[in-house]
């Protein structure tokens, strides 16, 4: 039978810059196949591009502006692709593109994890697409694995390193004994740090990314609010190597968990077995576990920054679109997984509710008895250690204790760390980390 000759599916592209650029190139390179997979052309109609001037005579083959409004008022439009960034102008220009019935592809996770009931409530009243592959882990295609691909589980937990550069600092620090400015100076330069790099280290890039991974995991609404978020920022190389000597890797985990009583929605730097598949993802690289309880644990890896990985999600993103510009919009996967009217009210849990175990790492005068006064606290709080491990200190006026806690409730930590802190011996700040075995005994 033959198939109705289509015209193209018409993209307007707001912002030229990594991520823009690399869907204008993949989207060129690849047009042939991707025809051949959607049955009509995807083409860039019309670009919004900050400074016109500096595209230095690389011809986009279509309308440029300066004006990323005129893109989204454009009758000939379709579909709009934002890779700006940024909350404004770009939650502005999605919320009129929708209303103008558009769809809309995006990578912008933090707008989406702070903005995105409202914006998907938008588009489902439009019924319209707002996609977003590549605001999770980049080019790894989770939303779809999670949204799809799992859509016969009940997700228990996921856990994922989805900040490339925290990765690649604390890889780094391990495998090349950098320390941390001079690593976080090379992700930069590398180009997979944020425009703010705080984004990055103090987690706040991750907890975005791991949000949206909650909603359409749990089917819960975007609560980015309620995400306890802990970065990498007060890591010392020396923690590093104190993880190592005690058979663990130390990890910025983004984790959700879902219990009877709520939801826990965590970013912090983590110890995780050595052994575990985890531990062994490296530099910008990307992976998320994911544990159903019809699959059990599936793992996906690979680039989550990056021009073309990028891109890579975007234009399949724009594939979907294609494909189902004539469907129902009843039938569409809906956007957070589940319908919009069946989400849970399970609330997002705080931290004094979490289990985990713990590694200490206590500053302390060099003399006899000060680990007896710690043992003694944390014993007064029901709190074993599992294992501890004090260097030489010779002349040392202050000696680091390192302590490796078995698991307890995180309310009860933070009672013994508050007197631990107020111990006359204790000489600088407690430094915790939590340490989790994501299936495997810790
Ligand atoms: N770079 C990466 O590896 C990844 C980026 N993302 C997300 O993709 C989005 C874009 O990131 P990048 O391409 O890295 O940023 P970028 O800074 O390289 O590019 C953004 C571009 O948008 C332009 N722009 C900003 N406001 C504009 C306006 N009002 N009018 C016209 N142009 C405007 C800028 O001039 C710049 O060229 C962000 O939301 C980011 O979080 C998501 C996954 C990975
Ligand atoms: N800065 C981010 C880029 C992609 O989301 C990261 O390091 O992962
Ligand atoms: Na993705």
């Amino acid at each position: 039978m033959s198939r109705p000759v289509m015209g193209p599916v018409r993209v307007g592209l707001l912002g030229m810059g990594t991520v823009g650029g690399g869907t204008v190139r993949v989207l060129r390179r690849n047009a042939g196949e991707i025809a051949r997979r959607v049955g009509r052309e995807i083409v860039i109609a019309q670009a919004a591009v900050r400074n016109p001037a500096r595209l230095q005579g690389l011809d986009l083959g279509c309308l440029v502006t300066s004006d990323p409004f005129a893109v989204v008022r454009n009758p000939e439009i379709d579909v709009v692709v934002e890779v700006m960034g940024g909350i404004e102008p770009a939650r502005s220009l999605i919320l009129e593109a929708i209303a103008a019935g558009k769809h809309v592809v995006t990578a912008n996770k933090a707008l989406l994890a702070e903005h995105g009931n409202v914006i998907f409530a938008a588009a489902q009243e439009q019924g319209v697409v707002v996609a977003f592959e590549a605001a999770v882990a980049g080019g790894i295609p989770i939303i779809k694995a999670i949204r799809e691909g799992l859509a016969g589980n009940r997700i228990q937990w996921l856990a994922g390193i989805i900040n490339g550069t925290s990765n690649y600092i604390l890889t780094q620090m391990r495998a090349e004994a950098k320390d941390f400015p001079s690593a976080l100076a090379e992700a930069q330069r590398l180009g997979y740090a944020e425009a703010d790099p705080g984004l990055d280290i103090d987690g706040g890039d991750a907890a975005h990314k791991l949000t949206l991974l909650a909603s359409i995991a749990f089917g819960i609404p975007v609560d980015f609010a309620h995400c306890h978020v802990e970065g990498i920022r007060n890591l010392d190389r020396v923690d590093v190597v104190y993880a190592e000597d005690l058979g663990y890797r130390i990890k910025l985990l983004g984790i959700a968990k879902r219990r009877a009583d709520g939801v826990e929605l965590r970013v912090h730097p983590t110890l995780i077995p050595e052994r575990h598949l985890l531990a062994s993802v490296e530099g910008p690289f990307n992976a998320v576990l994911v544990d159903g309880d019809a699959v059990g644990q599936t793992l996906y890896y690979g680039r989550g920054a990056g021009a073309e990985p990028t891109a890579s999600a975007i234009v399949a993103d724009l594939v979907d679109v294609a494909r189902t510009l004539t469907a129902d919009p009843s039938n569409r996967v809906p956007h957070l997984a589940f319908q919009p009217d069946c989400m849970s009210a399970l609330p997002l849990l705080p931290m004094a509710a979490v289990e985990s175990a713990y590694y200490l790492r206590i500053h302390a005068h060099n003399r006899p008895g000060v680990l007896a006064q710690v043992a003694t606290v944390l014993a007064e709080h029901d709190i074993s250690i599992e294992a501890l491990v004090q260097k030489e200190a010779g002349a040392a006026a202050d000696v680091p204790i390192v302590l490796l806690l078995h698991r307890c409730r995180e309310g009860d930590l933070d009672a013994a760390l508050a007197r631990i802190q107020a111990l006359p011996v204790v000489t600088r700040p407690v430094l915790r980390l939590r340490v989790e075995g994501l299936g495997e005994s810790a």
